[in-house]
């Protein structure tokens, strides 16, 4: 909807009003349509203000809307219509001013915005381009470069940014509608002919053709098969080569191919995946909605290695005062050297001083006595962690929250060695933990609803996202990784090599292949693992352990100190150690065929097809056993976790969309045929839930949480 009203006796005031973000829904549309002409036709009405209500302009077209067939007048005769009015149009921009919110502001001949509002055109974020002009009008506004920045990696301005930029007129540091009602007055009556942007001509680059090459190269490179961002710079150069209406025809033609892509579904289905997270449950039935944080004004980060370091930074960084407590005290030195250095550059990138004084620094665990939650990062190891628990126990304030930072390790049995396991919970960040936005939750049997939503609260405040879930080994991310590395080993037995395996993963559009990250995270990490839980025995290398198939090709590896890139060799060879670029290893190539030779194992060729299916079903096989499990409430909650965690490419929209955009009958199929062919690997047999959603006729991803309800209800 849209109100009218007038005010100052002589300014048109529309207010859109569709909370919370007043998405411009059919009937939003239709509300600016009427109430524009309303204004247009009002002879008392010499200027006209567009704003929306409770502090927000616009979050553009309204995305629910998108699946439906579209109903309403459409966007681009509603711009126009705004942009040829015969009185001045200003657009009062709070809150946020993005996709179709923005293309309907720069519809107006001027903008004010107030100085805490962000701009953006985000469309490619969710698989399109800005189609209601956008494309077409920015570029002719700031020109073609600012443009290309703008559109094709869908980041938000500042309204600093946007005034420099030129994108609005004014900033204000007062009420923005105030502001522009005062603006309004002052240009009543005066020409609009310069204020129209779609008249205005691109201004020239020299050497257009080099730019959009340039772009092209570097969008291809980072879309890593997106083909929105390509559509981006498409209508970007229409914008620049051609009249504004054959530009708009470009757009029209571009946006077509997009609107019904499957990248753009899995890109919106994403989109409310994140926002679905947010409103966590639990098997008990607690929820986001009636459990309460509890305060948190002072944090403690235990143990400063990698992992700690990073998520004592990102709690500085989050305005939180931290004490943290390394019990070595040449690595406590170190620790502060590196995290100071870290916060200066933070701060330098987000132009704002660095919060040293957030941190302080001790080797002495009792200084932990006041604090309000404490996050233990101390090294991987079971039996560390134990200890450390019954410490903070015996040191921290009643009601002090402890978590531990751990990648898989039960919560449960950490929980058993303090006074109050309720307030016991797992936050598993991911490496760097200060550039990382993923953060799993990890409730265990015991930890109350409050714990967990403090936890989620306090992920938020760090600007993560925080998805809750339950605790079993890996929990869901490490969980679902294990059988895919393992599945990956499995192919190099068989006739594959690290490269060919990487580039079908990568062309599948994970930044990285399976072995290039195995280099970079240390083969070592995993080898340690598998040795405590005495599946890896130095000087073995059978391939079936504990009744199962198992490859001992990373074992045998690392015995030879191959450890990856600190090492300079591994699954590749670096030229040096820490080197990271990766080459092939002919060495490696002459291990594996002594390897098969010995196992008497016949190298086959193995297609791309095969290395996708055998490393991704399974995992998304491990996926609907963690949702029957209830260790995730929802297949939003893994996806999020992939995406974010996993570097799973966004317009696949995450494992369990993935499956159900392939199709349920075909992934079943496949998991049956690699389980018949590798009897000796259980977790190929498909899941009982996946069974059950293919005999009920695979409904979509979104309807997948009733059916797991069900199941769980006949239980
Ligand atoms: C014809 C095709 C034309 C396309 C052009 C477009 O305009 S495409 C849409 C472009 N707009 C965006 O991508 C903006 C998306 N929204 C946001 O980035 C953020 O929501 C926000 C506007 C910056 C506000 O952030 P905040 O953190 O304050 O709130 P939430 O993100 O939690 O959102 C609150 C609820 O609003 C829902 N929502 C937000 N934007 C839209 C939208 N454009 N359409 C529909 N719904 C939207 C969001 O899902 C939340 O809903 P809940 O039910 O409360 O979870």
């Amino acid at each position: 909807m849209a109100q009218y009203s007038r005010i100052s006796g002589s300014v048109g005031l529309i207010t859109l009003k569709n909370p919370p973000v007043n998405a411009l829904s059919a009937a939003v549309r239709q509300g600016i349509v009427d109430t524009v002409e309303k204004a247009l036709c009002d002879p008392q009405v010499k200027s006209v203000v567009i704003c929306g209500q409770d502090g927000v302009f616009c979050g553009g077209a309204d995305v629910k809307e998108f699946e439906k067939s579209m109903s309403g007048p459409p966007l681009i005769p509603m711009i126009h219509s705004i942009e040829c009015a015969t009185k001045p149009m200003v657009a009062a921009i709070e809150g946020s001013a993005l996709g179709g919110g923005l293309e309907l502001a720069l519809g107006c001949h001027y903008r004010i915005a107030h100085s805490k509002a962000r701009l953006g055109l985000p469309e490619v974020t969710l698989g399109l381009l800005p189609a209601a002009g956008g494309s077409q009008r920015l570029p002719r506004l700031i020109g073609v470069p600012a443009a290309l920045d703008l559109i094709t990696t869908g980041r938000h301005v500042t309204a600093a940014e946007a005034l420099q930029l030129g994108i609005v007129d004014q900033v204000t540091d007062h009420k923005t509608v105030d502001a522009a009602v005062k603006f309004a007055l002052s240009v009543a009556g005066k020409p609009l002919d310069a204020r129209r942007i779609s008249t205005y001509p691109c201004p020239v680059v020299t050497d257009l053709d080099a730019l959009f090459e340039d772009v092209m190269q570097k969008v291809r490179q980072s879309a890593r098969g997106a083909i929105a961002p390509i559509a981006c710079v498409q209508a970007v150069r229409a914008a620049a080569t051609l009249p504004y209406t054959r530009g708009m025809e470009r757009e029209k033609e571009l946006m077509a191919t997009l609107f019904t892509s499957g990248q753009a579904r899995a890109l919106q289905y994403n989109f409310f995946a994140q926002r679905a997270v947010g409103k966590w449950r639990m098997p008990s039935g607690a929820r986001w909605d009636t459990s309460t944080p509890r305060p948190v004004h002072k944090v403690a980060v235990i143990g400063l290695g990698t992992m700690g370091r990073g998520i004592a930074v990102a709690l500085a960084q989050a305005g939180l005062p931290v004490v943290t407590v390394e019990a070595q005290e040449k690595q406590l030195m170190e620790a502060k050297r590196v995290m100071s250095d870290m916060l200066k550059r933070g701060a330098k990138r987000r132009g704002v001083a660095p919060p040293l004084d957030k941190i302080s620094y001790s080797s002495n665990i009792q200084d932990l006595a006041d604090v309000d939650l404490v996050i233990e990062a101390v090294f991987e190891d079971m039996d560390l962690k134990k200890k450390v628990f019954l410490q903070l126990s015996a040191v921290c304030k009643p009601g002090t929250l402890l978590c531990t930072n751990t990648s898989g390790l039960d919560v449960d049995q950490l929980a058993s060695q303090t006074r109050n396991p309720e307030l016991v919970v797992g936050m598993h960040f991911f490496a760097p933990a200060h550039v990382m936005k993923l953060l799993e939750v990890v409730y265990g049997p015991r930890s109350s609803p409050q714990a967990v939503a403090t936890a989620m609260q306090l992920g938020k405040k760090m600007g993560k996202i925080s998805v809750a879930v339950g605790n079993c080994r890996g929990f869901v991310g490490n969980r679902m990784l294990k059988l895919y590395t393992e599945q990956a080993s499995f192919l190099l037995e068989e006739g594959a090599t690290p490269d060919l395996v990487d580039r079908a993963i990568e062309e599948f559009g994970f930044p990285m292949g399976v072995f290039r990250m195995s280099d970079l995270s240390g083969l070592d990490i995993g080898w340690r693992v598998r040795k405590e839980m005495k599946l890896a025995v130095p000087g073995q290398s059978a391939r079936i352990r504990e009744g199962r198939r198992y490859s001992p090709l990373g074992d045998l590896l690392c015995e030879q100190g191959r450890f990856g890139q600190k090492t300079g060799r591994g699954w590749y060879r670096y030229n040096k150690p820490g080197d990271r670029v990766a080459h092939s290893d002919p060495w490696l190539h002459h291990f594996l065929e002594e390897y098969r030779a010995q196992h008497g194992l016949v190298a086959r060729r193995i297609d791309q097809q095969e290395i996708l299916e055998r490393c991704l079903y399974p995992m998304i096989n491990e996926g609907f056993r963690i949702l029957q499990d209830g260790i995730a409430a929802g297949p939003e909650d893994i996806d999020v976790i992939y995406v974010f965690g996993y570097g799973w490419p966004r317009h696949c929209g995450g494992p369990m969309f993935y499956a159900s955009m392939v199709g349920l009958e075909k992934v079943l199929e496949r998991l049956e045929h690699y389980y018949q062919a590798h009897p000796d690997v259980p977790y190929l047999q498909p899941c009982s839930l996946l069974r059950r959603l293919v005999a009920i006729g695979s409904p979509p991803v979104q309807k997948w949480r009733e059916v797991i309800k069900n199941l769980h209800s006949q239980l």
